[in-house]
């Protein structure tokens, strides 16, 4: 089946699911030496924790190791013979620095890839290919074109390779990988303003929606005919990690709801830079998500007085959007629920009681095999 942009918004109903695929993983943030702090990591992670708070089905395919630390909503495949994934992520400038620039990314150890057979045989709507250490291979991002209506796609999960010796993260370019000759069939191409470098936009916006994220900026969109620039939502930064995962789990539970591209980047911007303002994975505050999904439903009854098309992906700007934008930046201002003094849950990360910049951290959890779940053992080092 060839799977394009056009393909991307369906009409949206109860049975819309998205299929999430990528290795969960381990984080730790390192600066100075000193582990900062440790979390679940993985661009699987942060995508479904978005989809979830905006309660859009999914499902999700990742492998671990017997070792995987963390309880998650999405149980993994457990391969015996492998480890868990783990990034080590140094900031040698600082965690609190405007985008990327300051971290260099180490993959310590790399679980299994994801292949074909791993995949569910039912269809699903939007397919999401967000590896981080290598294990999307071609022939996995094939059948993840016959079992979608649309894919996207992380760049990270195509061009990164890792040093033999250390690990240490190193990007080629797009077109020297076995995934180039795929574009045309894959909805959308979501990159970091870093990792676009490692493609000639010009020509593969011809073939497929092109996503450049631009930390504090925001985010630019570039179609075959045009390009936008969505603007962004201010955030005190803490931690960069998982900022283009969330903004990508944002954009698709926009997409699925059938938003139009520019709003639903708009929701992408919101929930990146809710990200950043949080350590590892972010908790989302349950009335913030409420008022979210309000805006979203309000915004889709104004597309009914416009003209819109139900199976293409609409790029120009729909009107309203300047007091969309404004809608989800005052739900951002919403003081955050008391109640919810995050207590440990298998869905919470134990980054997520952290709101302070970090002291020293350490989690420790146990996890029994196939999602069963022990009372989790936490300890944390430098509170007050
Ligand atoms: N400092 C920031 N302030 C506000 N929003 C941010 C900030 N950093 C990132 N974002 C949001 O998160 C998205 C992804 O961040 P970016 O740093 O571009 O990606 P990546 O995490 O892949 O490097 C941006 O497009 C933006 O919407
Ligand atoms: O910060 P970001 O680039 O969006 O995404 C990150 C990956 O690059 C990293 O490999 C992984 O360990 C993090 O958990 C997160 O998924």
């Amino acid at each position: 089946m060839v799977t394009t942009a056009a393909a991307a918004h369906k009409p949206q109903q109860q049975q819309t699911r998205v299929l999430i695929v990528g290795n969960y993983c381990h984080d730790v943030l390192i600066q100075d030496d000193t582990v900062k702090a440790e979390s679940l990591g993985g661009a699987a992670s942060f995508i479904s924790n978005v989809v979830n708070g905006m309660s859009i089905p999914c499902n999700l395919v990742s492998k671990v190791g017997e070792d995987f630390k963390y309880p998650v909503d999405y149980t993994p495949i457990v391969i015996p013979t492998s480890k868990t994934t783990v990034f080590h992520a140094y900031f040698d400038l600082g965690i609190h620095g405007n985008g990327h620039q300051d971290r260099v990314l180490k993959r310590v150890c790399a679980c299994d890839p994801i292949r074909p057979s791993d995949l569910p045989d039912v269809r699903s709507n939007f397919g999401m290919a967000v590896g981080v250490g290598g294990e999307i291979l071609p022939e996995t991002l094939e059948r993840m074109i016959d079992i979608c209506d649309s894919v996207f796609v992380d760049i990270q999960a195509l061009i990164r390779v890792f040093d033999s010796v250390d690990g240490t993260v190193k990007l080629v370019k797009l077109e020297e990988t076995g995934f180039y000759s795929m574009l045309p069939r894959i909805g959308v191409l979501k990159a970091s303003s870093e990792e676009a470098v490692f493609m000639d936009v010009e020509e593969v916006r011809k073939w497929c929606c092109v996503v450049v994220t631009t930390g504090k900026d925001g985010c630019k969109v570039y179609w075959k005919d045009g390009e936008l620039r969505i603007s962004p939502f201010s955030a005190n930064q803490e931690d960069p990690t998982g900022a283009g995962d969330s903004f990508l789990g944002g954009f698709v539970a926009g997409l699925v709801q059938g938003l139009a591209v520019p709003d639903a980047a708009l929701l992408g911007n919101l929930f990146g830079s809710l990200t950043v303002e949080q350590i590892g994975l972010p908790k989302f505050d349950s009335r913030l998500l409420q008022r979210v999904k309000d805006e979203v439903q309000t915004r889709k009854m104004q597309y009914l007085h416009c003209e819109r098309s139900d199976n293409e992906l609409e790029f120009l700007k729909p009107a309203g959007h300047e007091q969309f934008q404004a809608s989800l930046g005052s739900a951002k201002l919403i003081p955050p629920c008391s109640s919810q003094a995050r207590p440990w849950t298998p869905s919470n990360s134990p980054k997520e009681t952290e709101k302070t910049p970090i002291p020293h951290y350490t989690v420790q959890a146990k996890l029994l095999v196939n999602s069963v779940y022990e009372e989790p053992i936490q300890t944390v080092e430098g509170k007050p």
